[in-house]
């Protein structure tokens, strides 16, 4: 149709470890940049490059190099390595990433209210991040720079002694204080220090290149000290145009209280979450809510069983054009904005029936959704704009079309 389908807009990736890397499919992201490989020459980067040349395999006859660049000044001084191909570190130069924007005005005014959380002891699970005040649903409770990006091509084709070693010169040409953090986090059992480091606390990112996504691992000094919950009060947005990493409250936090993600989608059912945080993280989860009654646990999951179904339901109907089942089932989606866990997830849903309303020829509710799906980005969808920017986008475009009707 006319309008291109939302249902495939990529969802956001909660914190994972790299183990999960290739379950999850690369999402083309927007405002791809090319560039030629020589523009990253263009850059200072405060050593000489390390690279490494993979040698040739069966699956692997084109080896491209991967480089270590540091950059010690990069967002005033937080510093990043990064150990990557010439073509992403040039993507993301032609990009931006690295340039350091002016904070903008709201991002401002939150920092004059003080810190939003401090890092302290938790019991049970070694450090954690509590609020430091009292927090809204909405804020931006931390903003924080990857330390390290490690492309997984890098992971996968160098010999393990190469891989620790160049991985200690990335953490060791980080400024003072940002190797600090690093060198402090919570260690994992692995047997090399750096494996230790980054086995508990690497995220995965998408970083991109023409056609799509390629995984990367990042380390996040701060965001690596926010413990998992299988009802958390806050999710993490990560930006490849401006290499930011924010967590945000999907409701108010009370001062004092655990600020939590999940580090699993939250649809996941119970004893697959146990599971897989005990064999790839290595503990038993010890969240208000695996700590709670039997029956919150069973109503909770109910819940996740919905969403999973009506997803995959809604998703068949609209590619089979029952337009009006699939917005009879959107509908029942969007009840479940009651729950707090969904503020964050609804604007996508918004989108996704202005889309549908409008190919079923519905003009009033696709506008009243195209409302509530802007106002929806513009509360939740703060790292990158594109979102934001799409929804308005959508609103003039139907403002337009209900104008058209009038005149006619
Ligand atoms: C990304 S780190 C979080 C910060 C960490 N607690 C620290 O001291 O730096 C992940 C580790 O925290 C602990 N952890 C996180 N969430 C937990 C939970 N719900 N229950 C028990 N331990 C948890 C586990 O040891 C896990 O490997």
């Amino acid at each position: 149709g006319e309008f291109e389908s939302r249902s495939h807009q990529c969802p956001h990736l909660p914190a994972a470890r790299l183990e999960w890397a290739s379950h999850y499919r690369a999402c083309p992201l927007p405002g791809t940049v090319t560039l030629a490989d020589e523009s990253s020459q263009g850059f200072a980067w405060a050593f000489p490059l390390k690279c490494i040349t993979p040698a040739a395999t069966e699956n692997n006859t084109a080896p491209r190099a991967d480089c270590l660049f540091t950059s010690t000044s990069f967002r005033n001084g937080h510093g990043i390595s990064l150990i990557a191909s010439a073509i992403t570190t040039s993507h993301l130069i032609g990009m931006g990433s690295f340039d350091d924007a002016p904070l903008p005005l709201a991002a401002q005014q939150r920092l004059s209210l003080g810190p939003a959380y401090k890092i302290v002891p938790v019991e049970g699970k070694g450090m954690g991040v509590i609020a430091a005040r009292s927090i809204k649903r909405g804020e931006i409770i931390m903003t924080d720079h990857p330390a390290i990006l490690i492309g997984t091509s890098f992971l996968a084709n160098s010999k393990p002694h190469h891989r620790r070693r160049v991985l200690k010169q990335a953490i060791r040409q980080l400024p003072e204080a940002t190797r600090k953090k690093v060198e402090s986090l919570q260690r994992g059992k692995e047997e090399y220090e750096v494996d230790a480091i980054l086995g508990p606390n690497a995220n995965t990112v998408l970083l991109g290149e023409e056609g799509g996504g390629q995984v990367h691992v990042g380390l996040f000094a701060e965001t690596a000290r926010i413990n998992h919950a299988c009802r958390p009060n806050a999710h993490s947005k990560f930006s490849e145009r401006r290499l930011t990493m924010e967590v945000m409250a999907h409701r108010a936090i009370e001062a004092g209280e655990e600020i939590t993600m999940s580090y699993i989608p939250i649809t996941t059912p119970i004893e697959e979450r146990h599971k897989y945080l005990k064999e790839h993280w290595g503990f038993d989860c010890t969240c208000p809510l695996c700590r709670s009654s039997k029956d919150a646990i069973e109503e909770s999951e109910s819940w996740r069983r919905r969403q999973t179904s009506l997803k995959s339901t809604i998703e068949d109907a609209r590619k089979q054009g029952f337009y009006e089942d699939a917005i009879t089932m959107s509908e029942e989606w969007l009840q479940f904005a009651e729950w707090d866990m969904i503020p964050p997830l609804a604007p996508e849903f918004q989108d996704s029936l202005v889309d549908l309303y409008l190919q079923n020829g519905d003009m009033v509710n696709a506008t009243r959704y195209a409302r509530m799906a802007y106002d929806g980005w513009a509360k939740f969808g703060s790292v990158d704009d594109e979102k934001l920017e799409d929804a308005r986008l959508m609103v003039n475009k139907i403002d337009k079309i209900n104008e058209e009707k009038r005149q006619r």
